[in-house]
């Protein structure tokens, strides 16, 4: 078993191509903190609740917490809307907010943006709860060529239309340690369910 797990995640890294090195994720993670030390420096900025969205943004959120330097408070929120798969679904939360977020300025940090969902998802749960401000910072914005349900507020790269895998990010729960971020190769991913000529009949109807 342990064998199968062992020679899958190793094809699919040999298909793979990296697109972006581990010292140009350094660079772009610390573009970001750039952007947030610059954004909390000024006296009366506030004390924000940093919020790491599991598990993608876990090694983003290592990586980027060491080099803010303002007063701040974090947690983290678990949500996930593609499982161990590479097409997303439905959002589910696993780990809702645990701090008081009524009335703070909340900073979420996540791994990837790519269709959108599961970061407007997020911030409007947050509004919802009385934040007075939601700022997104993404590690990765991914170039879907269409118009997302949200735009994030600083972003520390922007990739091509493809299934990456690394800084945290995971295929089939493979490889969310790489230090580099890979595309995996087409080949290798599930072909899409085919579209249903008919509709199904009701099971309880009759
Ligand atoms: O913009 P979207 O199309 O909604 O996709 C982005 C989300 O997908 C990934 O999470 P995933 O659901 O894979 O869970 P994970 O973080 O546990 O890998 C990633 O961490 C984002 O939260
Ligand atoms: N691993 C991974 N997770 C994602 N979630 C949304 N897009 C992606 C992606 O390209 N790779």
């Amino acid at each position: 078993m342990q064998d199968f797990h062992v020679t899958r995640a190793q094809a699919l890294l040999e298909h793979a191509q990296e697109i972006v090195t581990p010292s140009q994720v350094q660079a772009a993670v610390g573009q970001v903190a750039d952007v947030l030390n610059e954004r909390f420096k000024a006296p009366g900025a506030g004390f924000p609740l940093v919020l790491g969205v599991m598990g993608g943004a876990v090694v983003f959120t290592g990586t980027l917490l060491p080099q803010l330097d303002f007063p701040l408070e974090f947690d983290y929120i678990h949500v996930s809307r593609y499982g161990d798969d590479d097409r997303g679904g439905q959002v589910v939360w696993k780990v809702i907010p645990r701090q008081n977020v009524a009335g703070r300025t909340i900073v979420v940090l996540d791994d990837i943006l790519d269709e959108g969902e599961t970061l407007a998802h997020v911030k409007q749960r947050l509004l919802d709860m009385g934040a007075a401000e939601v700022i997104i910072a993404v590690f990765a914005d991914k170039d879907i060529g269409r118009n997302k349900p949200i735009v994030a507020d600083i972003v520390g790269l922007t990739l091509p239309n493809a299934f990456v895998v690394g800084f945290g990010m995971d295929v089939y729960g493979y490889w969310r340690n790489l230090p580099g971020l890979w595309a995996i190769s087409p080949q290798d991913l599930k072909p899409a369910e085919p579209e249903l000529e008919y509709p199904v009949p009701d099971a309880k109807a009759s």
